[in-house]
């Protein structure tokens, strides 16, 4: 059952919140949480670093979105040392999944006891299978997106909301963010429970203009944005295309394999994505001449989102005994490419 607008009034238990990684998405989400006269009483803070963190504290985040002329610029305690804020009611986790294993003692160091996290990132979380029922597999930690279960132990899933974002968002320049397309969040409890600090939390994003739907079926959310992610950013990353080049030209063949193979997968683990393959691939050709995240990671010569993306997805089909030849090929070639790039870094 989803929530289509969740209606909620501010929330009384969290009130001092920090976005954790205010690239794209987290600097977006802490412009318009920092800039909301709804959230007049709440404090706004952010970990970001390098010449963006310089940039956020001189001049403030610029935010530039659709259809306006002038960006909303925002001002709020930004800082690269979680030891300087305040233990958090809220935290934002908007990292790139390999960035998290590192980032997560400071994470969980900036939680209150009772605090929660919102972890929003592309692709299969780390938590997947908390409080996951449907699948017989319930609890079960994926050693490729959490290393040792580093994350697992310092942050506990059952602090975890998760978070699906259909946002397009780049980062033009140090402290300016351009958003590319409308934006959508979905939020909801790993156990699925519509609990109340789902609704409190899902209040303050809409409080600072976001449109949110919770849903007791994050999962299912997870899966329908991934059959777009799982196929897109790769073959973005290995062909340098743009997203309206790889959708209406000959690659939307491998496209539509790598969504049907990872639709299996989803489904074979007991979740619903409640679309056809047809309707996904319009929703994405939406997106028109947008570059994919894994691109732009590629262009900027920084390490790409991998294993969230494809890498769980193939190991996800081998639990659930789901052949994926596609993305298994698709896997083999942007994994040489990424160690290519990281042999490159390493020797410039
Ligand atoms: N951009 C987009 O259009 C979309 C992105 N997503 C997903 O959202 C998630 C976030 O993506 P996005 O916002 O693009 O990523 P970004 O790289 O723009 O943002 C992450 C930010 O966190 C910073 N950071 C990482 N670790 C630390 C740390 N330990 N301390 C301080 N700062 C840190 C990074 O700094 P540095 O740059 O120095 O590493 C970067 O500025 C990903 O999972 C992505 O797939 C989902 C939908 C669309
Ligand atoms: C392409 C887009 C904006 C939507 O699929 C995305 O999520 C990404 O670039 O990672």
């Amino acid at each position: 059952m989803q929530n289509p607008e969740t209606k909620t009034g501010l929330s009384a238990h969290f009130r001092s919140i920090c976005i954790f990684g205010a690239g794209a998405i987290g600097g977006a989400l802490a412009a318009r949480l920092a800039a909301s006269p709804a959230l007049a009483g709440s404090t706004i803070s952010a970990i970001a670093r390098g010449a963006h963190l310089q940039a956020i504290r001189k001049n403030g985040l610029h935010l530039h979105e659709q259809g306006k002329t002038e960006p909303l610029v925002a001002r709020f305690a930004a800082t690269d040392n979680a030891a300087d804020l305040e233990p958090q009611d809220l935290v934002i986790a908007t990292l790139k999944g390999h960035q998290l294993t590192s980032a997560s003692a400071d994470i969980a160091r900036l939680l209150k006891p009772g605090g929660r996290v919102v972890m929003i990132q592309n692709g299969i979380p780390w938590w997947y299978f908390h409080g996951d029922t449907a699948s017989g597999l319930e609890g079960r930690q994926i050693e490729a997106l959490d290393p040792g279960g580093i994350v697992w132990q310092r942050i506990s899933p059952e602090r975890v909301i998760g978070g699906v974002i259909y946002q397009g968002a780049q980062m033009i320049e140090p402290g300016h963010i351009r958003l590319t397309s409308s934006g959508l969040l979905h939020l909801g409890e790993p156990s699925g429970a519509l609990s109340p600090a789902l609704a409190e939390i899902a209040g303050l994003f809409q409080a600072s203009g976001w449109t949110i739907k919770t849903t007791d079926r994050i999962r299912d959310e997870l899966w329908l944005k991934l059959l777009g992610n799982a196929a897109l950013n790769p073959i973005s990353a290995l062909t340098r295309a743009r997203i309206d080049e790889i959708v209406d030209g000959p690659l939307e063949t491998l496209v539509r394999k790598i969504m049907t193979e990872t639709k299996a997968v989803s489904e074979r683990l007991g979740c619903r994505v409640d679309t056809t393959i047809d309707q996904r691939l319009e929703h994405t050709r939406s997106l028109g001449n947008a570059k994919t995240s894994m691109l732009q990671d590629l262009e900027q010569g920084r390490p790409m989102e991998i294993t969230p993306l494809t890498l769980a997805v193939t190991q996800l089909a081998r639990m659930a005994g789901v052949p994926t030849p596609a993305n298994d090929m698709l896997l083999l070639l942007i994994s040489q490419l990424d160690q290519s790039m990281a042999q490159a870094r390493g020797s410039a």
